[in-house]
């Protein structure tokens, strides 16, 4: 069972809002010495150093002049990236209807003015675990548990993320559907955990060549994996792909079963489509797909795309 505690060297980092700076300073001694602290005095820069430095958790004070901590904490929590770093109210004025809206904006806790030092620490750490077991589990939920890349869900989000951002953007949208060859011929003559160990190899050899921050790796199913290579070229994904194939093959993993090496190899079938001229993600699947079957038909360890792919994706009809 993994540990739901973070490592004593992890540093957390907060982030102090108030538009008086002797409630700051009286903040910072209580918490300096165990955490990070960014500081502020502007709730219009609290929501820029949230966006930018992403805090762990944020204790904001209610009333300030340009924008009340309210709204802060309103659009802290309607953010994409900030929506889950926790908000702590730190007020003097804690009636039942502030705290009630205060809760209903999305803060997590209140804490009392003047503030008791033993009382902040405690409620900070408290926070502090409770955010950080939920990115553990966001984490987990988005990763495959044996190979420790990206799972299939993680990929079918990302997918339709980048879908939509290159059909804005106009960028093209490559995909490689990756297939370990004679795999259950592995599995029969090596064992199942020799296997498990293999594709654990497999995964960190493609992860090892990935370049981009937005290019993806996943664990698609079974023995097959996929990698999104947003922006590329029939031509540049074919070169990743070799890249890929090219890697595993020199991983060196004796497969006694194959009847295309004396090692373990991957079969890829690529595609590529321009999203603002193109279909739909399922119709880029299905074309991956394909040239994977044609990969896997014509002999295996090799890159292939299907003909029809390489003429559409190269010119897109205006
Ligand atoms: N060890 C291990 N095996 C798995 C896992 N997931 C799927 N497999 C096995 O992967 C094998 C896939 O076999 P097939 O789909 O027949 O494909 P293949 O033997 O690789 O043949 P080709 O793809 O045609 O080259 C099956 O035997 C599955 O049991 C896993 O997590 N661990």
């Amino acid at each position: 069972m993994r540990d739901l505690t973070p490592d004593a060297s992890h540093r957390f980092r907060l982030l102090i809002v108030d538009d008086q700076p002797i409630n700051i300073r009286v903040l910072h001694e209580a918490l300096s010495v165990d955490y990070e602290i960014f500081m502020t005095t502007n709730g219009l820069q609290a929501l820029e150093i949230c966006a930018r430095e992403r805090p762990d958790l944020v204790l904001l004070d209610i009333e300030m002049p340009d924008i009340d901590g309210i709204e802060v904490c309103r659009r802290i929590k309607s953010g994409e990236v900030t929506k889950n770093i926790p908000v702590l109210f730190v007020t003097g004025h804690t009636s039942p209807e502030q705290e009630a809206l205060g809760l209903e904006v999305g803060a997590v806790d209140f804490i009392a003015k003047p503030i008791h030092p033993a009382v902040v620490r405690a409620r900070v750490r408290t926070h502090l675990l409770l955010k950080w077991q939920a990115d553990l589990l966001r984490r987990m939920a988005l990763i495959d548990g044996l190979t420790g890349v990206a799972n299939r869900r993680c990929f079918d989000d990302a997918l339709d993320l980048e879908w939509r951002v290159c059909s804005r953007s106009g960028e093209s949208l490559g995909l490689a559907m990756i297939d370990v060859d004679y795999f259950k011929r592995f599995n029969d003559q090596y064992g199942h955990q020799a296997g498990d160990t293999c594709l654990k190899t497999v995964a960190q050899k493609l992860r090892g060549l990935l370049r981009r921050p937005r290019d993806l790796i996943a664990r698609y199913g079974g023995e097959e994996f996929v990698c999104m290579i947003p922006g590329a070229s029939l031509d540049a994904l074919r070169d990743i792909s070799e890249g890929l194939r090219s890697a595993v093959e020199s991983a060196m993993i004796p497969h006694g079963g194959s009847d295309c090496s004396d090692v373990v190899t991957v079969s890829i079938g690529i595609a590529v489509a321009y999203p603002r001229f193109g279909e739909s993600p399922d119709v880029l699947m299905q074309s991956a797909d394909r040239s994977l079957y044609a990969a896997k038909q014509s002999g295996r360890n090799r890159v292939l795309a299907e003909p029809s792919n390489g003429t559409n994706a190269q010119k897109p009809r205006l």
